[in-house]
């Protein structure tokens, strides 16, 4: 099944998503050979471990003989000794692979779940908890390895283990059938029970588990807010409910584990056995070496019964964590990569013709058109929440338009193709997001590996950042902390300068709302975004009067709507809401506000 998706990488492998089942044994399939290897190594292994049973009791009938040779005892020991030599082989063998199958199944879950979700819409994302997606993506992958080794490894093994003893029973002598097939069928109808009964206690453990992580995660990246409000005890108390009702379901599968029946219905069967065998065995049915293999046989079925408890959870809990996983892949994002669409190399023209938009049923945009040429600046300006940001975000395809079109060079971005598109367009958003890299790699971010320093340097220094930078002692090396938070919001605004001067885009988005900056860093800021302006198309939202007035043309926004655009003396001397708003911008700003001059 293919879903749209932003982001592809060639010749991916094309997963089952219709069920947790068989997308695991999609992924299984994909090392049939290894599986294979494995499930034959497990049967060999236990036809290994179940003939040391036929070589105890042939042992002990030739002590019980009269004239016991010495030689035929040898024999049997030798025997003994190349059979769990052999057991053992296989059972290196047979866990090794199984080893293998996990980590080779968790790996390629975790690529396929990372490669989607960086696939996935900005709608998408928007709508998720960080948190919840992080438990995806690793407890529940961490589940899916448990469930293939130990799980399904356990499972395969006693599985095989008690087909060979009830196979070496019926061979030793049919008769002695009667108890293990009474008991296997018991076994198998509890172990139904035991499943079902424990398959809606592991989805809620998974849920439940992502929903306590989701909080943990939101608090502690909202961690500022906490204690400057001082509701630690709020959040606390939030997360011990989560982490409780998690508990509380830990608490059900422990008494779904307390009421399987099986562990002791064993015993009932191992004694029964024993009876049945003495019976047969008075009758000279069979001899006493038979009996001793017979009942050593019947312990093998100790390894299944007791073990399946604790498999079948795994397996439980796996296949629960399988479903949240397809549930995430399988999200419909509304945009796609759009491989083999317009390719070009960008001019800069940009239109927008009767554009409207809405984040779900609220409208943001009303039927926006305008025109920038390759080169121009644009400025936008609005009160807060007029739709600044937003209609930028249709000129990368972050978001598609409702109705309407947004044109690049006369060709409509959705036939653009996505890569293409989205690198010849940089954006400086007001929140700069860097990552816990060096500073010399959130720079060349854009170009990946492509970058070389001085180009890094070159671009440092046009974003005024290139002081700051050396005054650190390991100067481009340093390493900045999540979110840049080792920086100023100054330097962090020339990093995301320097950032977009490197990848020279034809298309720049600056929405730059931060105000607070000192007036020496705001100079150096001035500097470099006049630097980055030249020669490229860009659409500006910015407080900074002096900016505004840089722009060709300025786009008056109202609740969504464009309602008056032109220069800056024009809109000045016709525009009321322009009027308003400029000032607004600076309150220091006269009542009558032409021709003044900031900065
Ligand atoms: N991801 C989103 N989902 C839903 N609504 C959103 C989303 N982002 C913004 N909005 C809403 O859309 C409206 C316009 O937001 P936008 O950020 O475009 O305004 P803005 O003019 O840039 O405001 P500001 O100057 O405060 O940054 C606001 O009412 C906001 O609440």
């Amino acid at each position: 099944m293919l879903a749209k998706r932003e982001f592809t990488v060639a010749n991916t492998y094309h997963y089952n998503w219709s069920s947790p089942m068989r997308w695991i044994i999609s992924h299984l399939l994909q090392y049939r050979f290894l599986f294979l290897g494995f499930a034959l190594l497990c049967i060999v292994n236990n036809i290994f471990a179940a003939s040391t049973s036929l070589f105890i009791g042939r042992a002990f009938d030739a002590v019980l003989q009269k004239n016991t040779a010495l030689q035929q005892l040898g024999m049997i020991t030798l025997a003994m000794l190349i059979v769990i030599t052999m057991q053992g082989c296989c059972d290196l063998g047979a866990r090794l692979t199984a080893e293998m199958l996990s980590k080779r199944f968790a790996r390629d879950a975790r690529e396929e779940l990372y490669t989607n979700l960086l696939g996935k819409s900005q709608t998408f994302h928007n709508r998720q908890r960080v948190g919840d997606i992080m438990a995806r993506a690793s407890n529940d992958m961490t589940q899916l390895s448990d469930m293939m080794s130990p799980g399904i490894d356990t499972i395969m093994d006693s599985f095989s283990s008690l087909f060979m003893s009830v196979l070496f029973i019926g061979l030793l002598n049919p008769q002695l059938l009667l108890v293990p097939i009474l008991y296997v069928i018991v076994f198998l109808v509890a172990l139904r029970f035991y499943a079902r009964q424990l398959g809606p206690v592991a989805v809620n453990l998974r849920e439940e588990f992502g929903q306590t992580n989701a909080v943990l995660t939101e608090s502690v990246n909202g961690i500022e807010v906490v204690k400057a409000t001082a509701q630690e005890p709020q959040e606390i108390h939030k997360f011990v409910t989560r982490a409780s009702r998690y508990r509380d379901f830990y608490v059900q599968n422990g008494k779904i584990h307390g009421r399987y029946l099986p562990t002791l219905l064993l015993g009932i069967a191992l004694a029964l056995a024993f009876l049945h065998g003495l019976y047969l065995y008075s009758h000279h049915e069979i001899s006493l070496g038979m009996l001793v293999t017979f009942m050593s046989l019947m312990t093998y079925l100790r390894y299944v019964t007791y073990m399946s408890t604790w498999s079948f959870s795994l397996l439980r809990l796996g296949v629960a964590g399988a479903e949240r996983i397809i549930s995430l892949l399988k999200e419909e994002t509304e945009l796609d990569a759009n491989m083999g669409g317009h390719k070009e190399e960008m001019r800069g023209d940009v239109v927008f013709e009767h554009v409207t938009f809405s984040y779900g049923s609220t409208p943001i945009l009303k039927d926006i058109s305008f025109h920038a040429r390759p080169g121009q600046t644009i400025a936008i300006v609005g009160q807060t929440g007029a739709g600044k940001s937003t209609l930028t975000k249709l000129v990368n395809r972050i978001y598609d338009v409702d109705t309407g079109r947004v044109l690049i060079d006369g060709v409509d971005v959705r036939d653009w193709d996505m890569d293409a598109l989205r690198s010849q367009i940089s954006t400086i958003e007001q929140d700069v997001f860097l990552f816990s890299r060096t500073i010399a790699e959130n720079i060349s971010y854009g170009l990946g590996s492509k970058a070389d320093q001085s180009a890094i340097e070159v671009a440092a220094r046009d974003a005024q950042a290139d002081e700051f930078i050396q005054s650190f002692p390991q100067g481009y090396e340093t390493e900045i902390g999540e979110r840049g938070v080792t920086l100023s919001g100054g330097q962090r605004q020339r990093l995301a300068i320097a950032r977009a001067l490197l990848t020279d885009p034809r298309i720049l988005v600056l929405d730059d709302s931060t105000s607070a900056i000192d007036s020496a860093t705001e100079d150096e800021i001035q500097k470099a975004i006049h630097r980055i302006l030249e020669g490229r198309t860009t659409l500006l939202i910015t407080p900074r009067i002096s900016q505004i007035r840089w722009a060709d043309s300025i786009l008056v926004l109202r609740k969504g709507e464009l309602i008056d655009q032109g220069s800056h003396e024009e809109l000045l001397a016709r525009c009321e809401t322009y009027r308003r708003i400029f000032s607004h911008y600076d309150a220091a700003l006269p009542a009558s506000v032409g021709g003044v001059e900031h900065d």
